[in-house]
């Protein structure tokens, strides 16, 4: 069999040129981006050849609201020969910019397509160019090429009789969708955006208004940075927030510097921020959320860099190691920033981790340096009152903690009266950072305080007080053993709090199993009742307070049914201050004794009996 012939691929030119004019950009507006990158790069080459020159890019809007605008991007560039036309300019893909050995790529441009973004707003680009290269090097004529290139594909050249300057010029007009990019706020507001941080200076021209494009970063090259209260003011004009704070950044790997602005308002921790990111004074995108460590969600940036690698669109960056260097390197400036900062500027610091208390409490639970750095400072809610842990620390050798806001709310009464104190631990990483914080610091010594330890604190009752409540006791046992709980009356303080609801070791996963069968499935149902079956004693535990008058007063109640109905309210108002959520018999239970109640006062006779009580 003959081997087959190599055939080439065919293209469809203007299918081709739609995909890359119309697809790959997010929004037309960047031709404008594109034509001031050319511009720029042709710049920077002709200053290969000639050191001395500094160059400039002038945009001039003509016509606007005639139904013929114009506009004109004009630079003093290296500009282009015939040769280069058509090895740069007619071939898509054609770049003069690709790095070579002797040469390192220094430009924006490296694909051979930017230009063909023109075509989401004009059906034709004129170019006018005249190359600024020594005349020994072509053959040269000081007049201008003009190379018209249509979105179908086809193209002309043709040598102009008019002399021009070394450099380049693009002239479009619009097609009938893109008509708004040919208004001067919008194109202004295009230039800005994109070109606000570009080099050489770039002027706009409408008019009779002339104006500066370009402006710097508040900071050089060399990585020194302008005054904090400049950098805030940068900001500002950038995101449109007053920031509390203004952090310089930098990472060597992506030859970055730029500065993180920390948020005035709460955020989530799962939101990530858009930062602003440029690439040699282009911006890349407004909407990039990656550029820093997910840990610091609190801050929104500003960076300019010159080694990362945009993608063809140029609206993104490819994620390669050195992105990643990056990113870690930009976080570790933050990182170095808080330290000194709470050594120099802790007040600042106090209101950082009072603003963004949830983020930083994220923060803590995988960065052990940040947990030193940060947790003496984190705000608890305590038994007494809102402190940082510093403070609790200082006052409590030993931090007893609660690690669920419920158990908290329902012990800090008791623990209180009892001259114990609690930190609630109950909301999300507060354990955890006490748990390492335990570990790292030979000062913290930490326990988790549960009910059952204040169990062990309450007073038993004189054996007169046993023999006055003992038909209570009774009755009380009996009215909360089909509730899986025990009862007990023992005194303790606050003598106002008649009863407290302790919940047992598994008491709580039994409640919630029993919960669960309630369910109408049967196989559901049976399933949760053998596992029942199988956890060890669930039994919880209602201590009345014989120090309460009222509970002193039931005791001495005559009326069983009445002191059925108190036990039973008590046992529910006890789940309800503990915010355990009630399960259908106890609902039911509250139903059935509220009603019992009010019939047994509303009774002539009982109700004697209750006004005695
Ligand atoms: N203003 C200009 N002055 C001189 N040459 C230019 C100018 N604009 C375009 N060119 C030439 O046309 C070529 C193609 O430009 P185009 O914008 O399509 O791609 P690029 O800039 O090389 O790469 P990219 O697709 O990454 O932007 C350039 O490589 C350059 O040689």
């Amino acid at each position: 069999m003959s081997s087959p012939a190599n055939s080439r691929f065919q293209v469809d030119l203007r299918g081709m040129i739609e995909l890359l004019s119309e697809h790959l950009y997010s929004s037309p507006s960047v031709f404008v981006r594109e034509l001031l990158q050319n511009s720029v790069d042709a710049i920077s080459a002709r200053r290969l050849i000639d050191s001395t020159h500094t160059g400039s890019i002038e945009i001039e809007l003509t016509g606007e609201g005639t139904n013929s605008p114009t506009i004109v991007i004009t630079d003093t560039g290296i500009g282009l020969n015939l040769e280069e036309i058509e090895q740069f300019l007619a071939t898509i893909g054609g770049s003069s910019k690709r790095a070579t050995v002797d040469r390192p790529a220094d430009f924006l441009g490296q694909f051979g397509i930017g230009l063909l973004a023109c075509f989401l707003v004009t059906d034709e680009i004129v170019v006018i160019t005249r190359s600024a290269k020594p005349a020994s090097d072509q053959n040269q004529s000081t007049t201008g090429l003009e190379w018209r290139g249509k979105a179908d594909g086809t193209y002309t050249v043709r040598q102009l009789s008019t002399e021009i300057m070394p450099g380049t010029q693009v002239f479009l007009k619009p097609k009938a969708s893109a008509i708004s990019f040919y208004r001067r706020d919008k194109l202004e507001g295009l230039l800005r955006n994109f070109g606000d941080f570009l080099y050489p200076p770039i002027h706009f021209l409408c008019g009779t208004t002339f104006q500066l494009i370009n402006r710097d970063f508040p900071w050089n090259s060399s990585g020194e940075f302008h005054s904090r209260t400049d950098l805030l003011a940068f900001g500002k004009t950038l995101f449109d927030v007053e920031f509390i704070d203004a952090i310089p950044i930098r990472s060597e790997s992506g030859k970055a510097s730029g500065v993180a602005y920390l948020l005035p308002n709460e955020v989530s921790a799962g939101v990530r921020q858009q930062h602003r990111v440029y690439l040699k004074g282009m911006l890349v995108s407004d909407k990039i959320d990656n550029i820093l460590p997910e840990w610091a969600f609190f801050a929104r940036c500003v960076i300019n860099a010159e080694e990362l690698r945009p993608t063809a669109s140029r609206e993104m960056f490819y994620t390669n190691d050195i992105y990643d260097q990056t990113r870690n390197e930009l976080g570790e400036s933050i990182r170095q920033y808080l330290i000194r900062m709470k050594r120099l500027d802790p007040l600042r610091l106090q209101e950082l981790v009072h603003i963004h208390s949830l983020a930083i409490r994220s923060l803590c639970t995988h960065d052990d340096e940040c947990l030193n750095l940060f947790a003496d400072l984190l705000p608890f809610e305590t038994t007494l009152g809102v402190m940082t842990l510093g403070d609790f620390i200082k006052e409590n050798q030993l931090v007893r903690y609660v690690p669920s806001i419920d158990q908290f709310r329902q012990l800090a009464p008791v623990t209180t009266a009892e001259g114990i104190h609690l930190l609630n631990a109950g909301h999300i990483y507060d354990e955890q950072i006490l748990l390492r914080c335990a570990q790292l610091r030979s000062d913290i010594q930490i326990e988790a305080f549960d009910s059952g330890q204040l169990a062990d604190r309450l007073e038993s009752l004189t054996f007169k007080e046993r023999e006055d409540s003992f038909e209570l006791a009774k009755i009380a046992d009996l009215v909360l053993r089909e509730y899986q709980c025990e009862s007990e009356i023992v005194k303790f303080h606050p003598m106002e709090l008649p009863s407290l609801y302790i919940q047992g070791t598994n008491s709580e996963l039994l409640r919630l199993v029993d919960q669960g069968s309630e369910s109408q499935d049967p196989l559901f149902s049976s399933i949760l009742g053998n596992f029942a079956r199988s956890v060890e004693s669930g039994y919880a535990r209602l201590q009345l307070n014989y120090r309460n008058p009222l509970i002193q007063r039931i005791a001495k109640l005559s009326n069983r049914q009445g002191q059925t109905y108190c036990i039973e309210m008590l046992f529910v108002q006890a789940l309800l201050m503990a915010r355990v959520p009630l399960r259908q018999k106890e609902t039911r239970l509250l139903n059935r004794s509220l009603l019992g109640m009010i019939e047994w006062s509303l009774d002539e006779r009982k109700g004697d009996e209750c006004e005695s009580f």
